[in-house]
């Protein structure tokens, strides 16, 4: 593994960089730091003009792979390609990337106009052109009035924006962000995360952005890729993974959900308390159903021992007030957990029972026994 300076690359000409977005494919990537193993046989491809999310735990190799993409990490094995074309022996100044860090890491020194447009400077276009294309990019990321400002004058969201205006200006064909938003607070990742996706929808690059918060990832992402010890271990639409996940690892990743085993036959699946129809297809055997707290509705009709429709008879536990609504934990005959997030004034009584309906299109069998 060879390392290479993880710094922003103003010097980057916007030749190598523009034209439409690019078609990335990752095979088999492995980068290992003496006994560590950051990426372990990743695959990954993002599609020309796509936003994806790459997420995953503190140490799963996000960075990394990212570092690969930017150039800044050579690895140990594996191949990426910009449209069918390696990319591993070019230098990062001759790549189509643009790459924005963590932290902004602008010249102190130098004006935001200046910093935004060093590239172009650096790339010998002339300063009438340099000037129309910086205040086009203060234009588009909000940074109206503020080119004369030294870094220092700036607030954390500003300095950002001043770094994806730097990145930009070389119009990349591939943008990577690096948790760019980690250390602004929640409600400017909103607006930044919302200001991304909008730059991005009007300059159609191709986006991987790498975040350890999955309500980010959700939002802004078309695909959500999710990542764990260097590996792929789940992906697909915010939608996808978290309604219909793949595997469970990747139902738990996405937040609180209840696992309720049984059995698929005849079209439906088969608890313990109750029964829910399942899209045809669903394959017939053991299953785990998987569906979230938040998507559980309480029974209209009288409790009876038999269920008729999509629901289940729990034994309420406990009832809490959450503000918006009410963490109801109860339980199915067998034991199995089950936690429903009902409106405010839900008439459910902790030690009496209830039938809580599994809406069929919220819920997602994953074949196979728990
Ligand atoms: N330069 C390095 N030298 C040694 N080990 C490294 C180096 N860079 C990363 N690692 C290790 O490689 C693994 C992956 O690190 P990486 O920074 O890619 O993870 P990450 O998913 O981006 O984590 P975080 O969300 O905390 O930024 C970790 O175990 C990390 O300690």
């Amino acid at each position: 593994m060879r390392e290479r300076r993880a710094q922003p690359r103003p010097q980057d000409t916007p030749e190598a960089a523009s034209g439409p977005a690019a078609r990335v494919r990752v095979r088999d990537l492995v980068v290992r730091f003496g006994a560590t193993t950051a990426v372990d046989h990743l695959d990954l491809d993002l599609e020309p003009g796509s936003f994806t999310a790459l997420l995953g735990p503190s140490g799963c190799g996000k960075s990394t792979t990212l570092g690969v993409l930017a150039g800044l990490q050579h690895p140990d094995a594996g191949t990426v390609t910009v449209d069918d074309r390696s990319v591993l022996e070019s230098p990062p100044e001759q790549r189509p990337v643009g790459l924005v860090l963590q932290k902004p890491l602008l010249f102190p020194h130098l004006d935001v106009a200046r910093n935004i447009g060093f590239g172009l400077r650096m790339a010998g276009v002339p300063r009438s052109r340099e000037r129309a294309e910086v205040a086009d990019m203060v234009q588009r990321v909000r940074l109206e009035g503020l080119g004369p400002r030294r870094p220092h004058e700036l607030s954390g969201g500003q300095e950002q924006r001043v770094a994806l205006a730097r990145a930009l200006l070389r119009r990349p064909r591939v943008l990577l962000l690096d948790e760019p938003f980690s250390q602004l607070d929640p409600e400017l990742r909103v607006e930044m995360r919302t200001l991304v996706r909008r730059l991005h929808d009007e300059l159609g690059v191709t986006t991987l952005f790498v975040t350890h918060d999955r309500e980010e990832a959700v939002d802004v992402a078309d695909r959500v890729v999710l990542l764990d010890r260097g590996r792929v271990v789940g992906g697909g639409t915010p939608e996808e993974v978290y309604t219909r996940p793949a595997t469970l690892a990747t139902a738990r990743y996405f937040g609180p959900v209840n696992e309720i085993a049984g059995r698929v036959a005849d079209g439906r699946f088969w608890s313990v308390d109750g029964t829910v129809s399942v899209p045809t297809g669903t394959p017939a055997g053991p299953g785990v159903l998987v569906v979230r707290p938040e998507s559980l509705q309480l029974a209209g009709g009288a409790v009876g021992p038999v269920a008729a429709a999509n629901d289940v008879q729990v034994a309420v536990k406990e009832v809490r007030f959450a503000g918006t609504h009410l963490v109801v934990e109860a339980a199915l005959a067998d034991g199995t957990a089950l936690r429903a997030h009902l409106p405010v004034g839900s008439p459910v009584v902790p030690g009496t029972s209830t039938r809580l309906v599994l809406p069929p299109d919220r819920c997602h069998v994953l074949g196979g026994e728990r």
